[in-house]
């Protein structure tokens, strides 16, 4: 777990959401959902499948409209870049990928690609530029949308469940990865399933349960003294529905 004190100084927008619900053909899937993130930390949303984790992060991305409440953030809109479990790539190399982002951000044709092979750099894939990103592997694909998302310098990194499909190595490199983003001030907020993983990047968590937001607290309160039996038995390993 990770110490509170050490966080780095940022002034990235607080998010604020108040009410928020999501309601699919009749049915509710989240919410309604109070939450207040500020300052720089790593939050780790955590909960059973169908809990409602990617709702929430999608939400508070923009990606989904909300039925009911609001998604706000304080202060200046925010930079914002989110991860996938399964990378979004366009069907070019690697190189072209990462230029493709940064002509999209509005950064002078001139300075494109040497800042895309400095991120290819950065994230262990200069070897690999020329090749189709769709051929990469999982964990080199994972990589290049990490690289991306470097490149637009967000005030707020999503990550949705980005580690599930890769091996030990190459989930390595993804925490690695999280806490260059951190250090560099970005707030994270990540969807993961393994409590493993939790430990080692949390500094809070958020614990979802059938679409309700039932606990948010500091990562080493959330361990060790859980307050509902639902997070109780999730960190048991049980199962939880
Ligand atoms: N865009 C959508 N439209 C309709 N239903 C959705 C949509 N996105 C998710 N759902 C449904 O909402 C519920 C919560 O899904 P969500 O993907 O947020 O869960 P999750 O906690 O991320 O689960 P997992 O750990 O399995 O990835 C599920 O029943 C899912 O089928």
């Amino acid at each position: 777990m990770n110490d509170m004190t050490t966080l780095p100084v940022t002034d990235a927008p607080a998010l604020e959401m108040q009410g928020v619900t999501f309601i699919h053909r009749g049915q509710r899937l989240l919410g309604p959902l109070d939450l207040h993130l500020t300052g720089c930390r790593r939050t780790l949303v955590m909960g059973p499948n169908g809990a409602g984790k990617s709702l929430l992060m999608r939400l508070a991305h923009g990606l989904l409209p909300p039925n009911a409440g609001r998604v706000h953030w304080e202060g200046r809109p925010p930079r914002q870049a989110m991860v996938f479990q399964r990378p979004v790539l366009l069907r070019r190399s690697a190189l072209a990928n990462l230029a493709y982002a940064l002509a999209v951000n509005g950064t002078s044709r001139r300075d494109r690609k040497s800042r895309a092979r400095e991120a290819l750099e950065r994230f262990g894939l200069a070897a690999l530029e020329k090749r189709p990103a769709r051929v990469l592997s999982g964990g080199e694909q994972q990589r290049l949308a990490l690289a991306r998302a470097w490149l637009l310098d967000p005030d707020v990194l999503f990550l949705d469940e980005p580690t599930s499909a890769l091996d030990p190595a190459a989930i390595k490199a993804v925490e690695d990865a999280v806490q260059e983003f951190h250090h560099r001030g970005t707030r994270i907020v990540m969807s993961s399933h393994d409590l493993h993983q939790a430990r080692r990047l949390a500094d809070d968590v958020l614990f979802l349960c059938r679409g309700r937001l039932i606990e948010h607290t500091p990562a080493e309160t959330f361990f060790t003294a859980p307050a509902t039996s639902q997070a109780r038995a999730f960190i048991r390993g049980e199962l939880v529905l």
